[in-house]
């Protein structure tokens, strides 16, 4: 599955987690993922749940990788890489998560002809559901862009982008599934305050977005089209539709793209 080659994360938190469930559940064995988390807990966490080797120290996980996935937070990345000491990466395939940061960034700071894989992935990951995008640097070559997608293939879907829409991906997909969960919550509420019990409200408000995604995806349907099956004329749906136009709904989507977009942009300077 993973072509004889050991994955290893450096950072065991929330997008790790959703990865490494992500691939254990699409067959990669625990037996072949390491990673590196500096809080004990953490790791006793990730080695109970998922079986994995789970370490204090970096470079135990680089050392017993071949492809090291670099999934801290951007803003503590140059650390964590010269904490390793010179040359540790040193021929390792290196896939980073990270928002923001460029990949001649992390060429800069892995050593100047570092195989670079940039991935922007989702959190739905978790359940085999994620949204990827990603893209290479200078030194990484075809096999190793179709090794890191096939490993985001088994965690969702993918698709290759130039480096330059990495921002946007991420202000798009990446930060995406957060606008998602706000948008069922408020369904949710919405329908407490027009007196529907709250397990009721939320069943049928996250049923409703699954739904929905899944008959874009599925018809292959312009989503205007199927806003237009459901509008009756005089009906509910013009009223409600009305109301969101009116309440600045899609300006507040596109919005809050745009914001995520600028700070992945921010991220990625040092
Ligand atoms: N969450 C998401 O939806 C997405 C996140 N990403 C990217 O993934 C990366 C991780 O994000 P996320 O999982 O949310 O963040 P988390 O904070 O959950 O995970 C980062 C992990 O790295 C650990 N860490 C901190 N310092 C070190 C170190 N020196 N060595 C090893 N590990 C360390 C942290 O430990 P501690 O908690 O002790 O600091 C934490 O467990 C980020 O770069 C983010 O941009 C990309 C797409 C989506
Ligand atoms: O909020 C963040 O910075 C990360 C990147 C995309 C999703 N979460």
């Amino acid at each position: 599955m993973l072509r004889g080659r050991r994955l290893g994360f450096i950072g065991g938190g929330n997008m790790a987690e959703a990865i490494i469930r992500g691939v254990l559940a699409g067959g990669v064995p625990a037996e072949e993922i390491s990673v590196a988390e500096p809080v004990a807990a953490r790791r006793e966490e990730l080695r109970s749940r998922y079986g994995v080797d789970a370490r204090a120290e970096n470079t135990d996980v680089v050392t017993a990788s071949n492809a090291v996935i670099l999934a801290v937070k951007p803003q503590v990345f140059r650390g964590v890489v010269a904490g390793m000491g010179s040359g540790a990466l040193d021929g390792k395939l290196l896939i980073s998560i990270m928002a923001g940061v460029p990949a001649a960034a992390i060429e800069e700071a892995c050593g100047t002809a570092a195989r670079v894989i940039r991935v922007m992935p989702n959190t739905p990951a978790l359940v085999l559901h994620g949204a990827s995008a990603l893209c290479r640097g200078t030194h990484a070559d075809d096999d190793d862009l179709a090794f890191a997608q096939s490993i985001f293939d088994l965690v969702g879907t993918s698709c290759v982008v130039e480096e330059k829409l990495m921002d946007a991906v991420t202000g798009l997909s990446g930060s995406g599934p957060a606008y998602v969960f706000t948008f069922i919550e408020a369904l949710s509420d919405a329908g407490v305050k027009n007196g529907l019990p709250r397990d009721v409200a939320s069943r049928l408000a996250a049923q409703t977005v699954l739904g929905a995604a899944k008959l874009v995806m599925e018809s292959g349907e312009h989503p205007a089209i199927l806003r237009e099956k459901v509008t009756s004329p005089g009906g509910t749906t013009i009223a409600g539709v009305a109301s969101l136009e009116q309440n600045g709904f899609r300006g507040a989507v596109v919005a809050a793209v745009d914001a995520a977009t600028a700070r992945s942009v921010e991220l990625g300077k040092k």
